[in-house]
């Protein structure tokens, strides 16, 4: 039996209100893959990713990672980061006070420097502002930059490309790229298509109706 690692979703629904959103969704994400959760508003891409994380259950069906439940993958936490809507950051830590509070917190991060996660992102001139301060462009870039603190397996991102300029895109384009050629995963919910960009050979589409 292989155990290479995996994120599997078998018959997946949710329920929201008094609406279905989705039903018997069922997708395979490999090492090297990146799924692309796509739809129109509202049609439950965010609500997707939350049982993804293991935040919310779904009505029926389960999330498997390396063929066990999430929910009793003890691991699963430890291998993804999510990044959402929400950036999760403390207004009143300067920007590399951000990563080193996040850094202490995680007992697995490894001791990079944080500075060169800062210049990564284009914001090591930011590095002794408070996050309160940055604008939201510059507080996207340095919630990114939490991803970098350790090698998680797998990325799931709400929306990451939301109020970035073209430079910090092609920033998180290229990040992504060599997480997927690292042989690691990405779940990312995405308004437009990405066949034009340096995702283009690594994804596959889900299309929520
Ligand atoms: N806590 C909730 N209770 C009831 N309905 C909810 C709740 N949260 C979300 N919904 C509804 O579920 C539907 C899907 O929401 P969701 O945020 O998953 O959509 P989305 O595809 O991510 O949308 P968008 O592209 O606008 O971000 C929406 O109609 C929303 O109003």
């Amino acid at each position: 039996m292989s155990h290479e690692i995996s994120l599997i979703a078998n018959n997946l629904s949710c329920i929201r209100g008094e609406r279905a959103l989705f039903s018997a969704l069922n997708f395979e994400v490999h090492p090297g893959q990146c799924l692309h959760v796509i739809g129109a508003n509202g049609s439950g891409k965010s609500s997707l990713l939350r049982i993804v994380c293991g935040i919310r259950q779904p009505d029926t069906g389960d999330v498997q990672w390396s063929r066990s439940s999430i929910n009793a993958n003890a691991d699963y936490l430890c291998h993804s980061a999510f990044i959402g809507h929400s950036d999760a950051l403390k207004g009143e830590f300067t920007a590399i006070e951000n990563l080193r509070w996040y850094q202490r917190l995680d007992s697995q991060a490894d001791e990079t420097q944080l500075d060169d996660l800062l210049a990564k992102m284009g914001i090591l001139h930011c590095a002794d502002v408070p996050a309160a301060q940055l604008s939201f462009g510059q507080r996207r870039r340095l919630a990114f930059a939490r991803l970098l603190l350790r090698p998680y397996n797998l990325w799931i991102l709400d929306e990451p490309f939301t109020g970035i300029d073209a430079d910090g895109r092609a920033i998180i384009e290229q990040l992504c790229v060599e997480h997927l050629r690292g042989g690691k995963m990405i779940v990312m919910t995405h308004h437009r298509s990405l066949n034009e960009g340096p995702l283009r050979d690594y994804h596959s589409e889900l299309r929520l109706n």
